[in-house]
């Protein structure tokens, strides 16, 4: 019986202050707690040297012919893009903003009923990341994986459940759908097909994969230059897909620039290259550090799709794009063990499966 997401953190728990978490609104000036520096932050001003400041990832049209090579082209040099044409409608991205919003518009006693155990993976709470920092950071969260009914009884009354619950099956079902066909469409631009990579077929029902939605909120913040939403970090996956809301604040990193807003586009969706992704592309493509500022005047939304393959999957970089002469990059791990390594190592994790290979 492989592990399923649920089951990850049993051994490894987290003690989070989600009991301490304020009720954001209260509060006037930034704690302490939550002022940020340099010295809790090594990038925190790593900003955009003025003649890249208008650099920014891709908004790339699916209909395009060309579209796996510009997807290519992005996961390569960004880890990161938007894209536009996906066929995911509307009203369920205007659906899953408002269940999210109506979430986090609860008062904070009865979210704490639905918060996330120590040991647990699904519920209310601060960041996951949180124990690696000394602040504390602007924002609020929800996890789900499956269904996430148990949860949702503990927030709202039966009759909001059945309409909530249908809203979630429904985007994680487009999501799933839509992570496989942009995963497809980026090997083939690395001339990767299913013959070698026989776990991922496109054709399957696709149940070689497991997912966690993170609903994220970042609340009005008075002072929001020392604050921070979300901490610089690469997610673990193979992909995700976020949606946000028309509130700017994701930050994406280049080494050759610093960090750079990504804008929201109505209806377009942000696409992000994980580890696990990073590791089966032999390093090609670029698991993305991002993180999530906040804003004095708008609350901003984001709900996160975390896609990746099912916990007795082994990845490794596909053979075909180790050269001939080379080694491997990196060993093989499943999504279980490098969440695993993740919650211990945090961003340290992906080195730690790097294979030493002699120059
Ligand atoms: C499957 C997962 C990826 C994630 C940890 C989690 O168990 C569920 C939440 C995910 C998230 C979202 C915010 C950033 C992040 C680093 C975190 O702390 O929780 C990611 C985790 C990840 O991708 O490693
Ligand atoms: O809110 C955002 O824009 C980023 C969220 C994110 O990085 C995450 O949930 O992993
Ligand atoms: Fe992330």
């Amino acid at each position: 019986m492989p592990t399923m997401l649920t089951d990850v953190f049993r051994g490894h728990p987290i003690h989070l202050p989600h009991s301490h978490q304020p009720d954001f609104t209260s509060l006037s000036e930034l704690p302490d707690s939550y002022s940020w520096t340099p010295k809790d932050d090594p990038l925190l001003d790593a900003a955009p040297s003025p003649p890249a400041a208008n650099e920014n990832i891709p908004l790339i049209d699916l209909n395009h012919t060309d579209a796996a090579n510009q997807i290519g082209s992005a996961c390569r040099t960004w880890g990161a893009f938007q894209i536009a044409n996906h066929g995911v409608p509307l009203e369920l991205l205007q659906g899953i903003e408002f269940l999210t919003g109506s979430l986090f518009q609860l008062p904070v006693q009865r979210k704490l009923k639905a918060a996330r155990a120590e040991t647990g993976f699904s519920g209310y709470g601060v960041a996951r990341i949180s124990s690696f920092f000394n602040k504390q950071m602007w924002s609020e969260g929800f996890t789900i994986t499956g269904s996430p009914l148990n949860d949702f009884r503990k927030l709202w009354p039966q009759h909001h459940l059945n309409n909530y619950c249908d809203i979630v099956e429904e985007y994680e079902e487009q999501m799933q759908k839509l992570a496989s066909k942009l995963m497809w469409l980026s090997l083939t631009s690395l001339g990767v097909s299913e013959e070698d990579i026989k776990w991922a077929s496109a054709n399957s029902d696709l149940n070689w994969a497991q997912s966690a939605l993170q609903l994220n909120h970042y609340p009005v913040c008075p002072e929001p230059d020392r604050a921070m939403g979300l901490a610089a970090h690469t997610d673990s996956t193979l992909l995700t897909i976020l949606h946000q809301n028309n509130t700017a604040g994701l930050q994406v990193f280049r080494d050759d620039i610093g960090w750079v807003t990504v804008p929201p586009v109505q209806g377009s969706l942000v696409v992000n290259v994980g580890d696990l992704f990073h590791i089966l592309s032999n390093g090609l493509f670029k698991s993305v550090l991002h993180r999530a500022r906040v804003n004095q005047t708008r609350s901003r939304l984001s709900v996160a799709f975390l896609w990746g393959p099912q916990s007795d999957i082994k990845i490794s970089p596909v053979p075909k794009l180790v050269s001939p002469v080379g080694s491997p990059l990196y060993r093989s791990v499943t999504w279980t063990e490098y969440l695993k390594t993740k919650a211990t190592h945090f961003n340290k994790a992906l080195s730690m499966i790097k294979n030493d290979i002699d120059e």
